[in-house]
């Protein structure tokens, strides 16, 4: 007797999105175009391409990018045979004229980000979303910040504005396997079929791949992967290793396992210069629940104020500075460069 075939899962690739963090949001057309072959040579369906903060990133206070996104965006759908280009939108930083720009590129679904409290400012443009015709997905960022249940009505609400799919976003890396088993399980229990749920993690605390094992036994059916991690902090899930673990447990997912490697190894690695690592700064950040797109700011102002990146992390975490709140970075490394400090580096 064949056991039962477990339920199917699909990966979204965010080399091209959040890996954008990792290098201070400089790909170029070419980079594109050859991670989107390799990736859709692999099969994987769904790949984000936009600056690392979504539409209309691209600003003093996120970090300008080298290319403008929705020729990155267009770069990618010329580039695609199968896979769908997915682009992210943070309601406040991109409107709905840049989800128009995006659509008219050629993306085909949006990913919209809230804090994990902020969702009801996500509900116009899910309907923007569905007027255009698009894929919609929702974005519960620092998903670690409230409990499974106060993040499942923030679910809902995304879910009743038209959300296909709501994600259990571990911005900082904090969460451990059962924490993402508790968030999830209270999402599936308030959504029941209306939306699907996904999970995107961070490698900070190297929990990225448990806890996408984790999110999906408790019913995620959509996770998020980037090749080699590159992402924000110690970077994400690496993909590669999504599609080899998925395979073990005999998870329908759709890849090739040998042409997802070659993307990450023999494609992604070659283009970049640093990949993320789980080093001090990165760790503090799981540690102490930061958002990771906060690493090279931080690491820009150890440098300009010379306090380790390390101590300006875990001041931001302790003063639960959340997305958009780049520039306080600033503030907590002066801040720390006039106070005496611990061999550590962190207020005596
Ligand atoms: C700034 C958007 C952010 O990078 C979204 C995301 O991937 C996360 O919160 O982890
Ligand atoms: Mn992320």
């Amino acid at each position: 007797m064949t056991a039962d075939p477990r339920p199917a899962a699909r990966i979204t690739d965010t080399t091209l999105r959040d890996g954008s963090h990792a290098v201070a949001h400089q790909f170029t057309v070419d980079q594109i175009r050859a991670v989107t072959r390799a990736l859709d040579d692999a099969g994987v369906t769904v790949i984000e391409v936009t600056h690392g903060d979504g539409l209309a990133g691209s600003s003093f206070n996120y970090g300008f990018s080298h290319t403008d996104e929705i020729e990155l965006v267009k770069a990618a759908v010329a580039e695609a045979r199968r896979a769908r280009i997915a682009v992210l939108l943070l309601p406040g930083l991109g409107t709905v004229d840049d989800l128009r720009r995006a659509h008219d590129a050629g993306a085909g679904i949006v990913r919209v980000a809230t804090h994990c409290t902020e969702a009801d400012v996500s509900i116009q443009h899910f309907g923007a979303a569905h007027e255009l015709g698009m894929e919609t997905v929702g974005f519960l960022m620092l998903s670690h910040r409230v409990g499974p249940e106060a993040l499942a009505k923030q679910a809902r609400i995304m879910a009743d504005a038209g959300c296909q799919c709501v994600y259990v976003v571990d911005s900082a890396g904090w969460l451990l396997p059962t924490d993402v088993t508790d968030r999830v399980s209270a999402l599936a229990a308030e959504l029941g079929d209306d939306a699907q749920i996904g999970f995107h993690g961070h490698q900070n605390l190297s929990l990225g791949v448990a806890n996408s094992i984790a999110a999906y036994e408790a019913g995620a059916r959509q996770i998020d992967g980037s090749l080699c991690a590159l992402g924000a902090g110690a970077g994400n899930s690496p993909t590669e290793l999504l599609a080899t673990v998925f395979e073990r447990m005999r998870v329908p997912i759709g890849l090739d396992v040998d042409g997802v490697l070659r993307a990450a190894h023999e494609v992604l690695t070659p283009l970049i210069p640093r990949l993320p690592i789980a080093d001090r700064p990165a760790i503090e950040q799981g540690r102490h629940g930061v958002y990771s797109s906060f690493l090279l700011h931080a690491q820009r102002a150890a440098d300009r104020y010379g306090v380790p990146a390390h101590a300006i992390l875990r001041a931001v975490g302790e003063a639960g500075y959340v997305g958009g709140q780049e520039d306080m970075i600033i503030d907590v490394a002066i801040d720390l460069s006039t106070r005496a400090t611990t061999s550590e580096g962190v207020p005596a």
